[in-house]
């Protein structure tokens, strides 16, 4: 009997080894680790202040990690938890400047997502003018909209409605399903079921709560 050899795991497209980061006195991150394989969708969950928010800048690039290893895909999108939309812009002005900072032919996705969120405003629209909400469908458009290999969302979906919320997943389901790694800090007890698996940052440090074995 000839037996067929399973398939090698796919290699991580995001790899964090000993990852340390201090503010002043106060040690945040303590050497924290992760892996994470194409399509799986990830969870972090922390207490208040714990570091989730550190660890994703640090994962997009945007702050230096003191000591440790990141070793990340060609493509990253990040959509922090404070909104990163300009208040006297419009909708259409943000679409086209963050086209031409992804260097992207067309904005075409972007407007297919805002969609798909269920965006209510209009392209003219001051972004100042939209509700907390609407605010942060734009500021998810626009972290995917060059639909990166690994998406950091740093509670995601603060103000959406429960119809938009329940959207916001579909999209990350599909977005799983086409290879994209996806990595949610959340809050919601009732996320967990929606995830291939889950790590708790306590310490500076990520241990895996649940794992799917292949995260
Ligand atoms: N730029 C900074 N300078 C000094 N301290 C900072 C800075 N940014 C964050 N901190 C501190 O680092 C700790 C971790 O903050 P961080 O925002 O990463 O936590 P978090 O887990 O995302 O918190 P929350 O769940 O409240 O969003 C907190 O004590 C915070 O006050």
């Amino acid at each position: 009997m000839t037996t067929t050899p399973a398939p090698p795991a796919a290699p991580p497209v995001l790899r964090l080894r000993d990852v340390h980061k201090r503010y002043g006195p106060r040690t945040v991150l303590n050497g924290a680790d992760l892996d994470a394989a194409p399509g799986r969708l990830i969870g972090v969950v922390g207490e208040n202040g714990a570091g989730k928010s550190t660890l994703l800048r640090i994962l997009a690039g945007k702050l230096r990690a003191d000591r440790g290893t990141v070793r990340l895909p060609a493509t990253v999108g990040h959509c922090p938890q404070t909104v990163v939309l300009h208040h006297a812009l419009t909708v259409a002005q943000h679409v086209r400047y963050f086209q031409v900072a992804y260097g992207l032919p067309e904005p075409t996705r972007a407007w297919e997502l805002l969609e798909e969120l269920r965006f209510a405003a209009g392209p003219r629209d001051r972004t100042g003018t939209l509700s907390g909400g609407t605010r942060q469908k734009l500021n998810l458009a626009v972290a995917l909209m060059h639909d990166p290999e690994l998406l950091l969302l740093d509670e995601p979906y603060q103000g959406f409605d429960w119809e938009t919320y329940l959207r916001f997943w579909e999209i990350a389901r599909s977005l799983r399903e086409r290879g994209r790694t996806v990595l949610v800090v959340s809050h919601m007890a009732h996320d967990a079921d929606r995830l291939d698996a889950l790590h708790r940052l306590a310490g500076g440090r990520l241990t895996p709560v649940r794992d799917g074995g292949r995260a």
